[in-house]
């Protein structure tokens, strides 16, 4: 079977693996064991990427093909031997590429995995699954696998063997191979046998690998000269190769004759995701651009989400030919976790990265799956379980979009969800259109506070009015958030309102009688407002009779046109030079603890108390002071002078 001999001139080496990867290893074997028959997706997925692989490095130089043009996997058994070898004609490797994709994780993401590993085995098992088994996984019903390559384009006496037994090394030789690309034969472990069994492999291929765009064959004896029914003489079938699947690229056919669970195995064949998708859109769009377009939402987020580096975007082909992996240009930014694939008729077949940085194609092309991936997200919202699945994992990154992509502003503030007031929750799930419609009688603005934590948020004094009248708030604590707010201004011709700053007016939710408290109260303490403003001075941008407190005594806000509290804090943990912003100081008039500083007649001892306020309130809006001790110091003083 194999047409592979050893090269007599060569010497074998033996090699350590990376120590992730005997990690790796020993964690598939035991945890993956309940699922050992994905390794047969795996190698051949592997096996129809080294054809895409192939068939674009021929665009510029078909002499690769050699005479044999024909792409396609085969995997045969050997009930003798005890092995199943899956060959494959496609690009091949290098010694060098044996050595770094064979013996190493050359992956981003690869540290946090590592990480985040538990040693419980059905945790640790889906978190091998979303990290990508790949090629490792042969090891788990083999107990050595011989690898024999022979790249495209190298001469017959510059292949490559590399065989191992799963443990800490492995060895390479310099052997011949007659023909071109990759034949992989696993030994199997004691008791693997029903992988020699041409039915269950069969079915095992068939189930994970029937969208395969390259035929998988399996070897059919020869049917000798036989009687038909009617006596007739049927003529004997030689032995050949027969394919088990349709062969045809997925995206090409109509979706009518497509199942679900075809279209879940192709997502997990390009994105090496271990879940089903969330949710699918196939499209061909055919007319100005005439394209095909397969995106998928994945269940769960990749480990190198947040890692700037991390390649991401859509699997690009050209007229049905495979070009590029990781073609982010067609999808923005805040909606990098979509996987799929784009083929174009539009692009020309030799099209590069550089090229397709600005095409007016490209950007017709990243409009339409944009717009595409917005409504297949609209259409998610409304199973509202769904959805919030989909949310707790990539909502961070949607919430990008307003600052990015202007133009689909409104649609992308509509996919995004909140903690609010409301459940005082800290799961996401309030829409705007929820708290819009949840709006009381003459509000016509969205209130919202953004804060460090949470718990901060759901706390802030700022709150207290507005929890008193009634009024939802959204709670806003993720890092991007105020990043958010400076971009998403309004939505449905509502203004988005910070509770902590100085613009907020809720006189109009009041009633005349309780305005006319409030002005009473004003007057009556305009004496003691001066008083603080003496005893403030430039610490103050101003002292208020405040209105949005109930249970504490005195809070501050920023003016409505200055930076923000939360801003400023991103900007200086950023390193930046952020501007001195003094803040407005407003009292509770109504709180005791005011009631008796207000009563206090000593000047020097007014000024102490106006000060520790001061600072409580700057405690509970930025969670820390510039001067701690001093603050500690005169609350002491204080308390001792009560005391007495
Ligand atoms: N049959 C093959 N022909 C040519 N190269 C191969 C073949 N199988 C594996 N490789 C090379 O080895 C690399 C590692 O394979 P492996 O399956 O471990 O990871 P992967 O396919 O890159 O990603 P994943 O681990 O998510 O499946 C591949 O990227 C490819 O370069």
């Amino acid at each position: 079977m194999s047409d592979t001999t050893a090269n007599s001139a060569g010497q074998k080496q033996t090699h350590g693996f990376q120590a992730e990867v005997k990690q790796l290893l020993q964690l598939m074997i035991h945890s993956l064991y309940s699922n050992k028959e994905i390794f047969l997706r795996e190698l051949v997925s592997n096996a129809s990427d080294a054809a895409d692989k192939l068939r674009f490095m021929a665009l510029s130089d078909s002499s690769l093909y050699g005479d044999d043009g024909d792409l396609r996997v085969r995997i045969s058994l050997d009930e003798t031997a005890r092995t199943l070898t899956i060959i494959d004609n496609g690009v091949g490797m290098s010694e060098q590429d044996v050595i770094s994709h064979l013996g190493t994780i050359a992956k981003s993401g690869t540290k946090e995995f590592f990480s985040q590993l538990s040693g419980d085995q059905s945790k640790d098992s889906n978190l091998i699954g979303q990290f990508g088994v790949g090629f490792y996984s042969a090891f788990i019903v083999a107990d050595k696998v011989t690898v024999r390559t022979r790249k495209a384009g190298a001469a017959a006496n510059e292949a490559i063997e590399w065989e191992s037994a799963g443990e800490g090394d492995y060895s390479i030789t310099p052997i011949t191979k007659d023909s071109r690309g990759t034949e992989i034969v696993l030994h199997l472990r004691e008791g693997e046998d029903e992988f020699l069994s041409r039915w269950t492999v069969e079915k095992i291929v068939t189930k994970y690998s029937d969208h395969i765009s390259i035929p998988v064959e399996f070897w059919q004896e020869e049917q000798p000269e036989s009687e038909g029914e009617d006596g007739e003489k049927v003529a004997a079938v030689p032995g050949h190769w027969q394919a088990v699947n349709k062969a045809t690229a997925l995206w090409t056919r109509d979706k009518s004759e497509l199942t679900d669970k075809e279209y879940n195995e192709f997502y997990k064949h390009i994105s090496h995701d271990w879940n089903d998708p969330l949710s699918w859109s196939h499209n061909k769009v055919e007319g100005k651009s005439n394209y095909t377009s397969l995106l998928y939402v994945p269940k769960k987020a990749p480990f190198d989400m947040w890692n700037r580096d991390a390649q991401h975007g859509l699997k690009l082909y050209v007229q049905r030919v495979f070009i590029m992996d990781d073609a982010e240009q067609f999808m923005p930014s805040y909606l990098r976790f979509m996987k799929g694939v784009l083929d174009s008729s539009d692009l020309p077949l030799n099209v590069s990265r550089e090229i397709l940085q600005d095409t007016k194609v490209t950007q017709s092309l990243r409009k339409g799956c944009t717009s595409r991936t917005l409504k297949m997200l609209e259409k998610l919202s409304k199973d509202s379980e769904k959805y919030q699945a989909f949310w707790d994992e990539f909502g961070q990154v949607l919430k990008e979009g307003p600052a990015e992509d202007m133009a689909n502003k409104e649609q992308i503030a509509a996919l995004l969800r909140f903690s609010s007031t409301h459940t005082d929750d800290t799961v996401q799930s309030v829409s705007l259109a929820d708290y819009i419609s949840r709006m009381k009688e003459g509000q016509d603005e969205i209130y919202y506070i953004v804060a460090d934590s949470f718990a901060a948020a759901k706390n802030s004094p700022h709150l207290e009015v507005l929890r008193k009248k009634g009024l939802e708030v959204l709670l806003l604590s993720d890092r991007i958030d105020e990043w958010l707010v400076q971009h998403l201004t309004d939505f449905n011709d509502k203004k988005l309102r910070s509770v902590a700053k100085g613009g907020l007016d809720l006189s109009k939710l009041d009633d005349e009688d309780t305005k006319k408290a409030q002005q009473e109260t004003e007057q009556a303490f305009a004496s003691v407002i001066a008083r603080f403003k003496t005893a403030l001075g430039s610490q103050v941008k101003d002292v208020k009779v405040s209105h949005r407190l109930t249970d504490s005594p005195a809070c501050v806000v920023t003016d409505e046109h200055d930076m923000s509290t939360q801003m400023i804090k991103l900007m200086e943990s950023a390193g930046q030079k952020v501007p001195e912003v003094k803040p407005i100081f407003e009292i509770n008039a109504e709180h005791n603890l005011v009631k008796h500083i207000a009563d206090e007649q000593d000047e020097q001892r007014f000024k102490e108390w106006s000060e520790v306020l001061l600072d409580q309130a700057l405690l509970a809006e930025k969670g820390s002071l510039k001067d701690p001790a001093s603050f500690v110091n005169r609350l002491n003083h204080l308390l001792l002078s009560l005391a007495k």
